[in-house]
């Protein structure tokens, strides 16, 4: 599934943070890498303890770099440097304190060069993990927000892999019509670098105005402001999921639809919605769940689940190094 970004990442070897470096699936991880020569681990934590961890589970972790924050031989200049970042707002002393943080130290080593790219969220929430990157590397030029995307795959009943990509189900709590139709943008793009040829539905109670209100108008406005502006994007809204999904559903409910019932990308109206939508899909519907995959931040840094084994922590380490731009 990702050997496209194993081939891009043996061309241009990586350095991947990983925010919890004592963490059993993290250490468990960072020996399969290390096992290539394409990713290597930075391991933020005491190394007498991680290596303790390591001996506990019986994985090799040689090669891995590991940076403690308490005897980091640059602190100084990173306090220097977070406190002119977040000017006005952070003082030296509390930038001194933050820094004792995993979250915001690797944040700070991708920032500083030291790292390509970060990977946390084992034990840290969505937004410890992503707060840090919001405030210290901000969005990408031409971009209003960050916001996230999952990629779920199992394997379809003709052998293949079905592929979908969901949005936004950890980040932008709740979206404004605008928020959504640059989530659209930008979960059309993932979902490409993915293999999906995106048939994108606009998510909600509703079908071509079946319900009334304004989270209904919401995702139809988002809808047509997207089609105006990407008129190549097969996209439909607002759509309900069963019609989404269901050829017959949809031939009942909106015939005509190019996207209806062979959808593959769906935009949720919010947190609550998407944030449920792919865990159900997950945990019944027998789907490998990717990401929280960052859209729009400026520089490859990704978040986990907490409920995340050993084989995730794998796969979203070699898709988030594996996006970092050439
Ligand atoms: C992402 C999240 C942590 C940001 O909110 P917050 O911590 O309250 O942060 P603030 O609103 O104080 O914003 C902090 C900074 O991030 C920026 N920011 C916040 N949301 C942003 C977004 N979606 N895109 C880009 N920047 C954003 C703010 O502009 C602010 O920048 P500044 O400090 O330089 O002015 C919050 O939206 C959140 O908790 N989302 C849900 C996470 C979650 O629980 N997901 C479910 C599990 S996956
Ligand atoms: C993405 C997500 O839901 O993260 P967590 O399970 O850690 O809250």
């Amino acid at each position: 599934m990702f050997e496209f970004l194993i081939n891009k990442l043996k061309a241009h070897p990586r350095k991947i943070v990983f925010t919890e470096g004592t963490d059993p699936r993290v250490l468990e991880a960072s020996a399969r890498l290390l096992s290539g020569t394409f990713l290597t681990p930075v391991l933020v934590g005491d190394p007498e303890e991680i290596q303790k961890v390591a001996e506990e589970i019986g994985f090799n972790i040689r090669g891995a770099e590991i940076i403690n924050p308490a005897t980091f031989e640059d602190m100084e200049k990173m306090v220097a440097e977070l406190t002119a970042l977040r000017k006005g707002k952070v003082t030296e002393e509390q930038a001194r304190e933050l820094l004792k943080q995993g979250n915001y130290f690797g944040t700070m080593l991708v920032k500083m060069g030291y790292a390509d790219s970060l990977l946390g969220g084992a034990t840290y929430s969505t937004a410890d993990t992503v707060r840090p990157a919001l405030q210290i590397i901000k969005t990408k030029p031409g971009n209003k927000i960050v916001s996230s995307c999952f990629i779920l795959v199992r394997p379809s009943a003709t052998g293949d892999r079905e592929v979908l990509a969901m949005a936004d189900c950890a980040i932008n709590i709740n979206p404004t019509e605008d928020e959504l139709v640059e989530i659209g943008l930008e979960t059309a793009a993932t979902a490409k670098l993915f293999g999906v040829d995106p048939k994108m539905a606009y998510l909600s109670y509703s079908t071509y105005g079946s319900g009334k209100g304004e989270d209904v108008d919401k995702m139809r406005g988002a809808c047509a402001k997207l089609k105006a502006i990407a008129p190549d994007l097969d996209v439909d809204g607002e759509l309900q999921f069963d019609a989404a999904v269901s050829p017959k559903v949809a031939h009942t409910k909106c015939p005509g639809s190019s996207v209806a019932g062979h959808a593959n990308t769906f935009i949720f109206p919010d947190i609550n919605a998407g944030n449920i939508g792919y865990k159900i899909a997950q945990r019944l519907g027998s789907f490998d769940a990717y990401g929280p995959i960052l859209q729009g931040l400026n520089a490859p840094i990704n978040d986990l689940s907490r409920g995340c084994n050993a084989q995730e922590v794998y796969s979203m380490a070699i898709i988030t190094a594996g996006l970092c731009d050439d």
